[in-house]
C-alpha cells in the first residue's frame, strides 16, 4: 500500500479563539482556502470576541500531546505552524514532538499578547520560547513588540529590525519573518522583513486604516505554513501569504463591536474575479 499523500497537510498548535478571528479558527480557515488540509492540536481554550479576551483555559499538557500524537502517528503533516502555546511546559512538549515526528516546515508564530492586552503567553515562558522553540523554527514570525520582548532590545526604524532579526536567527530559527504592522514610524507602506540567515529581502503592501485586524498576525503565518505544506520555497510562500492577508485586511467584514476579524475568503474571491 502507498502511502503518498495526494494533498497538502498542515497541523496547527494553537489557541481556540470563539470569536473566530484568531488562533485555530483563523488557521484552519486559511489552510482551507489555500486547498490544504487542515489538522490542529489545541492548547487552550478562550472565550474571546472581538472586544477582547474574556477568559483562558488551558489544556493539560497530556491532552496537548496526544493530540500531536495522533497526528504524527496516522495522517502526517507537510509543515506545522505553533501559535499560543502559553506555558513553558506546553511548549517543552511541543518540541518534544516535533523532533519525535522530524517535522521540518515549522512556522513559529510566537504569540505573546492580544490586541486588547492580554498575556497569552506566560512571562516566564519566554526563555522556554527562545531556547526549545526556535532551534526547530523553519521560520519564526515575531511583530515588532514580540521580537522586542524576545531580543531585550527597542525596535525604532529598519536597522534595529534588522539586527534583531539576525538575533532571533541565532538562537538557530532558520528564517526571520519581522512583521510591520506595529512599525512606530506611521509609514503610509507596510513592510514584512525576511531574513534567511544571510541576506534580507522586503514584503511591501500598502497600509490600510481599519479597526478589523484581529488574527492578522495569526492568519498570516497560516497562509506561509499552507505555502509551505503546498512545496513552495520560503519566498514565494511570503508573498502569496501577504497577497492573501492584504487582501483579507482590505475587504473587511465589519463583524463585532470592536477590533472585528479579518476575511479568510477575500483572497479566493478575487482569484475567482481575475
Ligand atoms: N493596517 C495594515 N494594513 C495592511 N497590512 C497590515 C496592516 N496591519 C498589519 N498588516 C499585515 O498583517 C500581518 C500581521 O502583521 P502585524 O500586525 O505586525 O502582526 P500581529 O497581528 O501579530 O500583531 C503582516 O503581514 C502585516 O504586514
Ligand atoms: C487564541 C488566540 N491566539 C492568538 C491570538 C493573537 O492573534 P493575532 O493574530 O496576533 O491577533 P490579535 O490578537 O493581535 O488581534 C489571539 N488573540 N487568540
Amino acid at each position: 500500500m502507498t502511502n503518498q499523500p495526494k494533498v497538502a497537510r498542515a497541523l496547527t498548535i494553537a489557541g481556540s479563539d470563539s470569536g473566530g478571528g484568531a488562533g485555530i479558527q483563523a488557521d484552519l480557515k486559511t489552510f482551507q482556502e489555500l486547498r490544504v488540509f487542515g489538522m490542529s492540536a489545541i492548547t487552550a481554550v478562550t472565550a474571546q470576541n472581538t472586544l477582547g479576551v474574556q477568559g483562558i483555559y488551558p489544556l493539560t499538557v497530556e491532552a496537548v500531546g496526544r493530540q500531536i500524537d495522533a497526528i504524527g502517528e496516522d495522517l502526517g503533516a507537510d509543515a506545522v505552524k505553533t501559535g499560543m502555546l502559553f506555558s513553558s511546559e506546553i511548549i517543552v512538549c511541543v518540541a518534544e514532538k516535533l523532533r519525535r515526528y522530524r517535522w521540518q516546515k515549522v512556522v513559529v508564530d510566537p504569540v505573546m499578547i492580544a490586541k486588547g492586552g492580554a498575556v497569552l503567553l506566560l512571562e516566564e515562558s519566554i526563555r522556554a520560547l527562545k531556547e526549545s522553540l526556535l532551534p526547530l523554527a523553519w521560520v519564526v514570525t515575531p511583530n515588532i513588540p514580540e521580537a522586542e520582548l524576545l531580543t531585550g532590545m527597542k525596535i525604532l526604524g529598519m536597522e534595529d529590525r534588522k539586527e534583531a532579526a539576525r538575533k532571533l536567527a541565532a538562537y538557530g530559527a532558520k528564517h526571520v519573518v519581522m512583521k510591520g504592522g506595529h512599525d512606530p514610524s506611521g509609514a503610509s507602506v507596510v513592510v514584512d522583513l525576511l531574513f534567511d540567515g544571510r541576506d534580507f529581502y522586503e514584503f511591501s503592501s500598502e497600509r490600510r486604516e481599519t479597526r478589523h485586524t484581529h488574527g492578522t498576525g495569526c492568519t498570516f503565518a497560516a497562509a506561509i505554513t499552507a505555502e509551505l505544506a503546498r512545496g513552495r520555497d520560503i519566498r514565494e510562500a511570503l508573498a502569496a501569504a501577504k497577497s492573501f492577508i492584504q487582501a483579507a485586511i482590505e475587504d473587511s467584514l465589519e463583524l463585532g463591536h470592536g477590533h472585528g476579524p479579518t476575511n479568510h475568503w477575500a483572497y479566493r474571491d478575487r482569484a475567482a474575479k481575475q
